[in-house]
């Protein structure tokens, strides 16, 4: 909006400046196809002229005007931004919008409009672009020594690489109650594969007559989704560039597994002693136990073994889950041979808030590296909840295609956060993670096609509005 309202005043102008091409230019370029990254943050010479010419734009909204928040006698501020330190030194605030003082000597349009209204001729400046922010239409001005600290304060904990497990074929369509053929979901395989995604979670061997213990779907609901395994896997085991892990909860799971092909296995257990009853039929304990001999057996033919962790937050019937049990449950996996674990927010309760705490927890006994995250997008918390792991350390992100999913134990429950969200932010991030994403959302529209219904998707349902809005110029 706020990006809309100065492009517009700039083509108002009657004599348009070097600053407005350029800023055209810049608003040209930042179309829906690609993420606006830190990388795409225009000149800071440019922001500076664009910020003489649009007074407008540096302007306080309403009532603030003149004499309000941003333009005030003297030095102390109306607003909750603080306006009184200076960037450098300023360390406790979370947000990187924050604005700044500084004495101005020199005119200008802007200046002199300053100078106007405030008799101490101060001015605000936003350290960073304010077009993440609409609401704040204050002025602009950057420097590059701001955009650096910045980057250095709030980016660099995360790594250069993020690893994707996609879990759409598995945790995805295991929730569909119309029974997908095989051979779509062979061909969804594939397409995820041949997209870039390294780890592509194929599907389960799990007892397709199992009828979860579930709170809100009555007990219409089993595994039958999963009853092809054996064929799916059979289907896809030789497919290169990318490995295709499988679930299996127990060792008549994890043999079936290796008969069709399978080299790699994940098992899953519960911080949720309700959620492990309902799940797998046995408590957390014997869960565990359980798991020891499928790692046994495992290890025996050199098949690794990654370990999931269900209900890291919260529990539909438990409600609000400690930090110090996923922890445990996360330790005794690592222990038994796991080389990653898999923290699921099984049904997306989970926001930024709680999930540090939950990692905090489950790091202290599990190095980050060996850890990923799993988020369902019940709450649409899923993003916010990625990018502060990758702020503490974490390097592997679980999502799904399209968003597929859901969750059988808790009404409304989302499926996993999308994958093509996931790639879109971490390209606006400057993270790599070798996924090419026209071709991951023509896997994702390929399933939504199938399935019959728009895609879970945010990024891909957005793109897919420029392309057919491109096709009727
Ligand atoms: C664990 C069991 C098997 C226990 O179920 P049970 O009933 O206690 O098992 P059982 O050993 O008594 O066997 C009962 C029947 O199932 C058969 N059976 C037994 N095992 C298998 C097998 N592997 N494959 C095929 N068949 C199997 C077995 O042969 C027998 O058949 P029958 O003799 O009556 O004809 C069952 O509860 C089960 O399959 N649960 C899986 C549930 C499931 O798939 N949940 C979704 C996983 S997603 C998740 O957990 C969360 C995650 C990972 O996505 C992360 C997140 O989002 O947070």
């Amino acid at each position: 909006m706020f990006l809309q309202k100065l492009y517009t005043r700039l083509n108002n102008m009657e004599n348009p400046s070097k600053a407005c091409n350029s800023f055209r230019l810049l608003f040209t370029m930042s179309s829906l196809e690609e993420p606006l990254g830190f990388d795409k943050l225009p000149s800071m010479s440019t922001i500076d002229r664009i910020q003489r010419f649009s007074a407008g734009a540096c302007r306080p909204r309403g009532d603030d005007m003149g004499l309000g928040n941003c333009w005030i006698d003297g030095r102390s501020c109306s607003t909750s931004n603080s306006c009184d330190e200076d960037y450098e030194e300023y360390t406790g605030e979370a947000f990187p919008w924050r604005r700044h003082v500084k004495d101005v000597s020199e005119g200008g349009t802007f200046n002199r409009r300053a100078s106007s209204l405030s008799k101490n001729r101060m001015k605000f400046e936003y350290v960073c672009d304010s077009r993440y922010l609409p609401d704040h239409q204050c002025s602009c001005k950057c420097n590059d020594r701001g955009i650096h600290g910045i980057t250095n304060k709030f980016l660099k904990g995360i790594p250069k690489f993020v690893k994707i497990v996609e879990v759409g074929p598995r945790d995805g369509l295991q929730n569909e109650k119309n029974i997908v053929p095989t051979s779509i979901k062979v061909e969804l395989i594939r397409r995820l594969v041949s997209s870039g995604l390294p780890v592509v979670e194929a599907t389960s061997f799990v007892s397709p007559k199992w009828v979860p213990q579930t709170y809100s779907m009555g007990n219409d609901y089993c595994w039958m989704q999963l009853a092809d395994a054996t064929d799916v896997m059979k289907a896809v085991c030789d497919l290169e560039n990318a490995r295709l892990p499988v679930l299996t909860p127990n060792i008549k799971g994890f043999e079936a597994a290796v008969a069709a092909g399978a080299k790699e296995i994940a098992v899953f257990a519960s911080a949720s002693e309700c959620f492990s009853k309902s799940n797998i039929n046995c408590s957390i304990e014997e869960s565990l136990v359980r798991y020891h001999a499928v790692c046994h057996a495992a290890k025996e033919l050199s098949v690794p073994i990654r370990g999931y962790v269900s209900c890291v937050v919260g529990c539909p019937v438990e409600g609000a889950i400690p930090p110090s049990k996923v922890a445990y449950v996360a330790k005794e996996l690592y222990r038994m041979g796991c080389f990653e674990i898999s923290l699921g927010d099984t049904i997306g309760v989970g926001t930024p808030g709680t999930v540090v705490a939950m990692l905090e927890a489950v790091m202290a006994v599990v190095p980050a590296e060996k850890l990923a995250v799993h988020f369902h997008d019940t709450y649409g918390q899923s993003l916010p909840n990625i990018l502060v792991s990758l702020q503490m350390g974490i390097s592997t992100v679980d999502s799904s295609v399209a968003g597929l999913g859901g969750c059988p134990y808790a009404k409304g429950a989302s499926g996993n956060v999308a994958t093509e969200d996931v790639v879109y932010m971490l390209n606006g991030l400057g993270v790599k993670t070798n996924v090419d994403l026209p071709k991951l959302m023509s896997a994702g529209d390929f399933i939504s096609e199938h399935l019959g219904r728009q895609s879970g998707s945010k990024t891909a349902v957005a793109l897919s509005r420029v392309t057919a809005d491109a096709s009727k110029i």
